[in-house]
């Protein structure tokens, strides 16, 4: 049995130090000349009760903090900044190392459970702390992101705090879209046409690219990706590092475009899994490296009842082999974006099928999706050779002056539904 206590902090041995500060800059503001009123961060648990359990129709799970991960057991993805933790912060000692002290240890939980990489907030706390009148700001390593990925996540859980509870989304769930069938479009395409399936993103700009297109209009691009053989879309909803928004799911869906929506998000938080779903979502994307694995599997769960289906994302073998032992998994995406340099290696899509793991994925029958970095033919027969059955195209389409035309060049003829007629 596998256990994730997050926030259940181990002791710290006495007289262990601080991490040292790398970089601080002290006392800033006089607390009196503070701008914006402290707030307490307590965790937001939803549970079936606030969202409607009784009152008839489906109940979202409860979401809490995970103690096991039997069938009533669900994972944290609430954070883990306790009102208590953040109250140790007013000591008026002189010594913010209480709070520093309790987030470090919540975060150290996480950190390092099942090897994940990304921690999923700071390790010390915010910059920002209050000792007694005066307000201080420290910057080290513990509370700086260590890459995008990193930060990006470190903004989602502040996202997650402003959020409308999940029991207000009860009402509109009811009324979504049905759900189309992800995998089996990806799976239809590749018989159809004997080519990786194709999923276009629908991307305006990304963090290591800037933006792509300027005259960016999710819908036609929509539509031209599905005129032109898309299986499946992938529209980012992620608005302050891709310029994306959940509003061009339901625009894409409302317009008609038949081909099942990949909700490309920063997934963290199990309230935004049932948010892309009333938006029009299909599937969604879990990243191995943010989620530890009772997140992945409590999350599943999730996506099973709202009937999604769910790519869930690796980077190198590690994640590969946790993902592979995750039962239920159908769509495994293999990113060749290193994280911490940017830089596209598509070699890592082969890599991570070679020997046992690509014969398991056989055997499972998962798809296997190469995702980021495929610009050429060339680049597309090398994935295929490596045992993808689908891939994640953005940059090399979107850029073109018709990305749906553009999906002809990619795949070095036209595997448009037209074509084969
Ligand atoms: O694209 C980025 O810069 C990026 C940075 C940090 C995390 C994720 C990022 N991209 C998400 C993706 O995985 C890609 O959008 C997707 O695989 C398509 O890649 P590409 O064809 O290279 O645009």
């Amino acid at each position: 049995m596998e256990a994730l206590a997050i926030g259940s902090a181990p002791p710290r041995p006495p007289g262990l130090a601080l991490p040292p500060l790398t970089r601080h800059h002290h006392l800033l503001l006089h607390r009196s000349q503070t701008l914006a009123p402290r707030r307490l961060v307590a965790s937001a648990p939803m549970d079936a009760a606030a969202a409607g359990a009784g009152r008839g129709g489906p109940v979202p799970p409860r979401c809490a903090r995970a103690e096991t991960d039997s069938e009533d057991a669900v994972a944290t993805t609430s954070s883990p900044h306790s009102a208590e933790a953040e109250g140790a912060a007013e000591q008026g000692n002189g010594a913010p190392a209480p709070v520093a002290d309790a987030a470090a240890a919540a975060a150290a939980d996480v950190v390092g459970v099942d090897g994940i990489r990304i921690r999923r907030r700071p390790v010390t706390g915010p910059p920002v702390h209050y000792v007694g009148p005066f307000q201080f700001r420290l910057e080290n390593e513990g509370n700086t992101p260590r890459n995008i990925l990193e930060r990006i996540v470190w903004d989602k859980e502040a996202e997650m705090k402003e959020r409308r509870p999940l029991y207000m989304l009860k009402g509109p769930l009811e009324n979504a879209p049905p759900v189309r069938d992800f995998f089996g479009a990806l799976k239809a395409s590749f018989d159809r046409t004997g080519l990786p399936a194709l999923i276009a993103e629908v991307k305006k700009a990304s963090p290591s690219r800037g933006v792509l297109r300027e005259d960016f209009e999710p819908v036609q691009i929509a539509q031209t990706y599905e005129k032109n053989g898309a299986a499946c879309l992938s529209v980012l909803t992620d608005a302050k590092y891709f310029q994306g928004s959940f509003d061009y799911l339901d625009a894409i869906r409302n317009a008609g475009v038949q081909c099942p929506l990949l909700c490309k998000e920063f997934i963290v938080d199990a309230w935004q899994l049932y948010y892309a779903r009333l938006k029009g979502a299909d599937a969604v994307l879990l990243i191995a490296a943010v989620l530890p694995d009772l997140d992945i599997k409590y999350m599943l769960k999730i996506c099973k009842i709202l009937g999604m289906a769910a790519l869930v994302e690796v980077h190198d073998e590690r994640e590969m082999d946790r993902v592979l032992g995750i039962d239920g998994v159908q769509l495994i995406g293999i990113n060749n974006r290193n994280l911490e340099t940017f830089q596209v290696d598509i070699s890592n899509t082969k890599n991570l099928l070679e020997g046992e793991r690509g014969q398991t994925i056989a055997q499972k029958g998962i798809i296997a999706v190469g995702e980021s970095g495929l610009f050429t033919p060339e680049h597309i027969s090398f994935v295929q050779s490596a045992g993808v059955k689908a891939v994640l195209v953005g940059e090399s389409l979107i850029k073109q002056e018709d990305p749906g035309k553009a999906i002809a060049g990619l795949f070095g003829k036209d595997i448009s539904p037209v074509s084969a007629a």
